[in-house]
């Protein structure tokens, strides 16, 4: 059997606005054929669907870039180790992939179509199950993390500093997923807000969202001395180490935290690029982590931190949303640009520097959840 891409995006393309939908009857045919894998998914299911969909379109739209599809395979592959996937889930989730898309196709549905999915499937599960495999050989399949500090910087902000109990190998600008005593198998993303230590330290940025479980149980409910979990990091907004362009970092809110890291990346490099941190924000009170980056920046005379504030009309700097002060510098062109928080503002910033010539190979961003991979895709006609 042979990969058929263009088939398996178009049919894609034609239950893509009923992913939902598509979802929701996805875990219930899982399920409802295999009661004991039940056991395997967090009680309430919202975000997993959304997972599911989003890794979904992810696959769908890299097919064409084999290296790239291969690269974020093997780390859905390592990080499903924490759930307790097995090789011998794989056939179950086939098929109930396969009957959910032959479901929500209607009379679309070919046996090329079938054909095409089913090698498709086929061969993303054996990427993953050798990645898995290969992985189980040196690494633990989650790790105990104890918390070792807790600044809350703001009334819903919190700074942690987490030790895991084995080394966890990242790169600066990746993610990790985070599961606490209160909720079990939930697992939340968290981009990681530092470059590599001797320590092993991670911090995270983390901000309580209204009915967020994860993100309330770790600002208010988390101390000194408790444990976490953490699964593997992933994430590809990392560094290109072989450029000597010099970068643009252009954070809101708290997707300062994976730029700190490269920030930090270039200042431990000892290689002399220039950094302009755009450090967005509403008001100055949400500036939260701005005397650690005057810190960072009096020690790296390349690194220059900019506060921007959307919404106080008297501060003594630079006022406005990031999109709409980018063409007051300079020449963005020749910069490496790294762009994270919230999903508009990505999406804005991206457009914009598309307008002032940075080309888009030279812009970077890594959206975390399902709803915002889709947007920005649509956003910058990716
Ligand atoms: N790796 C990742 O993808 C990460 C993503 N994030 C995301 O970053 C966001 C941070 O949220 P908060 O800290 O609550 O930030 P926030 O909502 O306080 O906003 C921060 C900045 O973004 C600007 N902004 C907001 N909406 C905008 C729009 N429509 N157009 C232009 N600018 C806009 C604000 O003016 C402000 O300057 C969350 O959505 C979070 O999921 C955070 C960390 C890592």
């Amino acid at each position: 059997m042979s990969l058929e891409p263009r088939v398996v995006k178009e049919s894609f393309t034609r239950i893509e606005p009923e992913g939902d939908s598509a979802a929701a009857y996805f875990y219930g045919r899982l399920f409802a054929e295999n009661p004991r894998l039940r056991a395997m998914f967090p009680p309430a299911m919202d975000h997993q669907r959304d997972r599911l969909f989003h890794a979904l379109t992810k696959i769908v739209w890299s097919l064409d870039s084999p290296e790239s599809l291969a690269s974020y395979l093997g780390q859905l592959g390592r990080d499903h180790r924490k759930f307790g996937v097995l090789a011998e889930h794989y056939p179950a989730v086939g098929a109930a992939l396969i009957a959910t898309l032959r479901k929500f196709s209607g009379d679309d549905w070919t046996p090329e179509i079938e054909a095409a999915w089913t090698a498709g499937f086929q061969a993303a599960a054996d990427l993953m199950i050798d990645a898995a495999e290969e992985d189980s050989a040196s690494a633990p399949p989650w790790w105990v993390a104890e918390v070792i500090g807790h600044e809350r910087r703001t009334p819903d902000l919190a700074v942690l500093s987490l030790r895991p109990n084995h080394p966890l190998p990242f790169t600066a600008g990746q993610y990790v997923t985070v599961q606490t005593a209160r909720w079990p198998r939930v697992w939340r993303p968290y981009s990681i807000a530092n470059a590599p230590r001797s320590d092993g330290v991670l911090r995270l940025h983390v901000r309580a969202q209204p009915a967020g479980w994860v993100s309330g149980a770790l600002v208010r409910h988390t101390g000194i001395g408790d444990s976490v979990l953490l699964g593997p990091a992933m994430g590809t907004m990392t560094l290109d180490t072989a450029s000597d362009r010099d970068l643009l970092l252009v954070a809101g809110g708290t997707g300062l935290a994976p730029l700190k890291a490269l920030a930090e990346q270039v200042v431990m490099s000892g290689r002399h690029r220039h950094v302009h941190l755009l450090l967005g924000a509403r008001t100055e009170r949400d500036l939260y982590d701005l005397a650690d980056l005057r810190l960072l920046e009096s020690t790296y005379p390349w690194l220059r931190v900019i506060p921007v504030l959307s919404e106080q009309p008297d501060f003594d700097g630079m006022r406005g949303r990031i999109p709409d002060v980018l063409e007051r510098f300079r020449d963005w062109e020749d910069h490496d640009v790294y762009i994270c928080g919230p999903t508009d503002m990505v999406r804005g910033t991206v457009n914009e520097l598309q307008r002032l010539g940075v080309p888009l190979a030279r812009i970077h961003h890594d959206l975390l959840s399902a709803e915002q991979a889709v947007r920005a895709a649509t956003a910058v006609g990716a």
